[in-house]
């Protein structure tokens, strides 16, 4: 197999580790109650770093397609769209029905007579008032979350999947980008598998990610924490754990915690140029690549609407090359948080599983969301790759 070169190319000089250089200032004596420290540290500190991606409004989908983890959405309100997910949603309540149940109070004498021209005259009212409950109930359905009408899995949390793929056709999005021969997509497709990472390893990566996220937290229910930036939820915003805690930072993050994210990035890079049939050493890691928590808190800001259906390359621009490892078990750990790959007739959903990877070609052949999380947490990392040298980023590492 061939050795990944993991984005260490010319690219990582420009990559968030940049950042890092600026890190150090403002070392802290100890690990204290960081949470409570940054809630309150000065509004400046927070927006010095991490900058979002920029929100973009997917091209190739409908409005109200929203972008997700890491990008803030275009719209405040999720119009439904008359997309792929339509045809799926459950039937609405017959229009006549209520104009029957009128008529079945009219006393039997009036009925002969009156009744077919009553119900007639009746019926435009009927139909208004059954169309304005259905389009309450999708609302109300669509603002909780609703599933919709999920038929196909691709992946059961149950299944312990050696891989699975499934070859899509590539969409055009690629073709507004500088094509690198040998590695931008020409076939393209999703997998999923649970033979690349251990559940042992899923394991020890959420332990970082428990570390890191406990230091802060978002107030709304998706926060994330970038290795690579050194970006960390806390409250409303982000802070740069690098540059506030300096050097302090091996007092969190061990040099083992590194190479075993190191060790879990080239498996599932290598995982990736199998199925596409590329070379490894053709894809560079790239921004933003990150480890999420998901709970059942309500959204507070913009950033924590993590629900919305988007395509990555659109979002993220660098992206050719998805993937995902999970880090906690659906319906075990958590309840709601499927992944849906969102497609005319039959959405495809993969149930996460610690240890789990699903990588797919970034493009809008692989629209896609993930449901909102009804209990517990769930954790996962995004790990993206590009075929364009200059977006490569470096792993994280001290200095
Ligand atoms: O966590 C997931 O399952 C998907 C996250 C995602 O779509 C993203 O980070 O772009
Ligand atoms: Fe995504």
């Amino acid at each position: 197999m061939e050795e990944g070169r993991g984005g260490l190319g010319p690219g990582e000089a420009r990559c968030g580790c940049a950042s890092r250089s600026a890190h150090g200032s403002a070392a802290l004596g100890a690990r204290p109650a960081i949470a409570r420290a940054w809630r309150s540290a000065p509004r400046s500190t927070a927006e010095r770093v991490a900058p979002r991606p920029r929100p973009r409004q997917p091209r190739a989908t409908s409005p109200g397609v929203r972008p997700g983890l890491g990008a803030a959405p275009a719209f405040r309100l999720a119009p439904r769209r008359a997309g792929p997910m339509a045809p799926q949603r459950r039937g609405a309540p017959k229009a006549h029905e209520g104009s029957g149940a009128t008529e079945r109070r009219r006393p039997s004498s009036m009925k002969s007579v009156r009744a077919p021209r009553e119900a007639w005259r009746k019926w435009p009212r009927a139909a208004v008032l059954g169309a304005g409950a259905t389009l309450a109930a999708l609302l109300l359905w669509g603002s909780l979350g609703g599933d919709d009408g999920v038929t196909e899995v691709l992946a059961h949390r149950s299944e312990v999947l050696p891989g699975r793929f499934i070859e899509v056709p590539c969409s055009e999005d690629y073709d507004s980008h500088r094509r690198f021969e040998g590695c931008s997509p020409t076939k393209c497709g999703r997998g999923v598998t649970d033979a690349v990472i251990t559940r042992d390893e899923a394991r020890r990566i959420r332990s970082i990610a428990e570390k890191g996220l406990s230091l802060g937290g978002s107030d709304g229910g998706a926060s994330i924490l970038d290795l690579h930036s050194g970006a960390l939820s806390v409250g409303k915003h982000f802070v740069n754990l690098y540059r506030y805690f300096g050097d302090k930072i091996e007092n969190i993050f061990s040099e083992e915690d590194f190479q075993l994210y190191r060790d879990v990035r080239q498996k599932v890079q290598l995982a990736i140029a199998q199925a596409f049939g590329i070379s490894a050493a053709s894809l560079y890691l790239t921004k933003p690549t990150f480890f999420s928590r998901i709970n059942s808190t309500e959204a507070r800001t913009a950033h924590d609407e993590y629900w919305h259906a988007h395509v990555d390359k659109v979002t993220y621009g660098s992206f050719d090359y998805t993937s995902l490892l999970y880090l906690s078990d659906y319906l075990d750990d958590f309840g709601g948080g499927r992944f849906v790959f969102m497609e005319e007739g039959a959405n495809k959903t993969v149930e996460p599983r610690a240890g789990r990877v699903s990588f797919f070609t970034s493009g809008s052949e692989n629209l896609h969301r993930v449901e909102k999380v009804h209990w517990g947490t769930r954790y996962a990392v995004t790990i993206a790759f590009s075929c364009n040298p200059d977006h490569g980023i470096a792993d994280p590492a001290f200095r």
